[in-house]
């Protein structure tokens, strides 16, 4: 990380190449304590630089792994999600079916996004949000909340809050849909705590994760591809543990292990 930023440092000035995340890092000053401005530290960019690799790797993979975990542990969720995604397939006119579920697609399996909201809502990456603080002191809830305490909002009990969802241990994706039509249900599908906070995977107002489209868009083509190409099941005799550990993320105390096969016609 630190060889990067020297070689950043060096190529400062060939403007044609463009600004890159370091640049930004570089050229970024700050009001220091004596009212004048200070560059950031070595440590800090490296720290900045971490964490963002980390923060948009780590999450994605973590969730998918969680997610593939529930698909292999539930058969019956599993062959539900596929035989949603073969119709898709099997509706796609000869030349333009080239394998491959596409962006495109994504939109029209409600089953798919159920599995990876219930993904999210049921094991998010992260139990926190990143720290935050107040700027002056603030009564929330007749609870007064001082000026620059730090602040964890506890993403994973929301997510868990039995007054708001049924069974919430359960990994249910059905809990998503309407019963009438089999479409997703928006009130509760929405992660972005703008209509009503009921799970909040991503953070909720200015801090909200600015990714979180990206990471839904991954998330949904990985697992559609992954179910439609593969049977996974679990290696003979062996149960399927959802227990946790910390990391940077919350992952798989005992990560999957699964047999994966290819998909045979009768599937
Ligand atoms: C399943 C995937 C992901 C989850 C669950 C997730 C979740 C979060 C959460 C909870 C926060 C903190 C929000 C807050 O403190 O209010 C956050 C911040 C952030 N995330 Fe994500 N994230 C994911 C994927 C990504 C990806 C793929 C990227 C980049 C490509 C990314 C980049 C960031 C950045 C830069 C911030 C800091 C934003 C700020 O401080 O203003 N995240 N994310």
């Amino acid at each position: 990380m630190k060889k990067m930023m020297k070689s950043s440092e060096e190529n400062h000035d060939e403007k044609s190449l463009g600004l890159c995340y370091v640049d930004s890092l570089l050229n970024l000053e700050l009001p220091d304590e004596e009212g004048g401005k200070r560059k950031l530290s070595e440590n800090e960019i490296v720290s900045l630089c971490s964490e963002f690799l980390n923060g948009g790797t780590d999450t994605t993979s973590t969730t998918l792994q969680w997610v593939m975990a529930n698909l292999v542990k539930y058969q019956e969720i599993q062959s539900k999600l596929f035989h949603e995604i073969k119709k898709i397939e099997q509706s796609r006119s000869e030349d333009s079916n080239d394998g491959e579920i596409q962006e495109e697609d994504l939109k029209k399996l409600p089953y798919l996004r159920s599995v990876v909201l219930e993904g999210l809502r049921r094991h998010p990456p992260g139990h926190f949000l990143l720290a935050h603080a107040v700027t002056q002191d603030v009564v929330l809830d007749g609870y007064v909340i001082p000026k620059e305490a730090t602040v964890n909002v506890m993403i994973a009990e929301i997510g868990r809050d039995p007054k708001v969802w049924e069974d919430p241990m359960m990994f249910k994706p059905e809990r998503f849909l309407n019963e009438e039509d089999g479409s997703v249900n928006e009130e509760l599908a929405d992660v972005t705590g703008n209509k009503e906070v009921k799970m909040i995977p991503f953070g909720a107002g200015r801090r909200m994760c600015p990714a979180y489209g990206l990471a839904m868009l991954h998330l949904e083509y990985f697992v559609a591809n992954f179910i439609k190409e593969f049977k996974w099941t679990a290696k003979v005799g062996d149960e399927i543990d959802l227990s946790e550990k910390q990391e940077f993320t919350i992952v798989m105390k005992n990560p999957l292990w699964a047999h994966v096969s290819p998909r045979k016609q009768e599937d």
